[in-house]
């Protein structure tokens, strides 16, 4: 139930965000992605680099939105202290595959709430994610199927790598992208 008439907006290019947050009910105002570059900084800490650049997108768009609940994202797979890449080609996808192949990685993601009155709430949340050894034959398929694209770390739970997922400590939708249960504690708690 929304209490506050200020408007609220998405700063996500992903689909995944928005059918997420459709789920509980949230239809933003606006969807307006940042678009900012996402490169890690050198030797930069997963849980740094999550909350660095969800905070970056959260700003320059805030920037543009005055007045308005922003919310801006960013998920991030991790194997210890490695960064794993959006995967943009076959390449990236099958070199995250072959490393996440029979062990537990983290899916962090940090969200950031920009509040009307500017005021600027962070929830980081992590997810340990088990994954099966995978045979060459199960990774090439996944490669044609093309869902790693854009993903965090080459794959997306929510399609057929859950073939590849024997079990999740945490939240679901967290590795999906957002972690509904915390989004609407953010919400609820700054008056949306
Ligand atoms: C691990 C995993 C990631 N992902 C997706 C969620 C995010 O869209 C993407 C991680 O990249 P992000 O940089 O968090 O998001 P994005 O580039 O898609 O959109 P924007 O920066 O504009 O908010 O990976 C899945 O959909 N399923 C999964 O299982």
């Amino acid at each position: 139930m929304r209490q506050s008439s200020a408007p609220f907006i998405l700063a996500s290019a992903s689909p995944r965000r928005r059918d997420l947050l459709k789920q509980i009910g949230i239809v933003p105002d606006h969807v307006d992605p940042a678009d900012i570059d996402e490169s890690p900084n050198n030797r930069e800490l997963p849980i740094d680099y999550a909350k660095r650049i969800s905070r970056e997108k959260a700003e320059v768009v805030s920037d543009r939105h005055k007045g308005a609940f922003v919310l801006a994202a960013d998920t991030v797979v991790a194997v210890g202290r490695r960064i794993l890449p959006k995967a943009e080609d076959e390449m990236d996808a099958r070199d995250c595959l072959a490393l996440l192949s029979g062990r537990r990685h983290k899916v962090l993601t940090c969200h950031i709430l920009v509040t009307p009155d500017g005021v600027l709430r962070q929830k980081l949340v992590q997810t340990s994610v088990k994954f099966k050894r995978l045979h060459q034959s199960e990774i090439e398929s996944y490669i044609k199927s093309m869902d790693w694209q854009g993903k965090a770390g080459g794959y997306a739970i929510q399609g057929g790598a859950a073939a590849f997922i024997p079990a999740i400590n945490g939240s679901y939708t967290n590795v999906v992208g957002l972690s509904l249960p915390e989004v609407a504690n953010m919400l609820v708690g700054n008056g949306f």
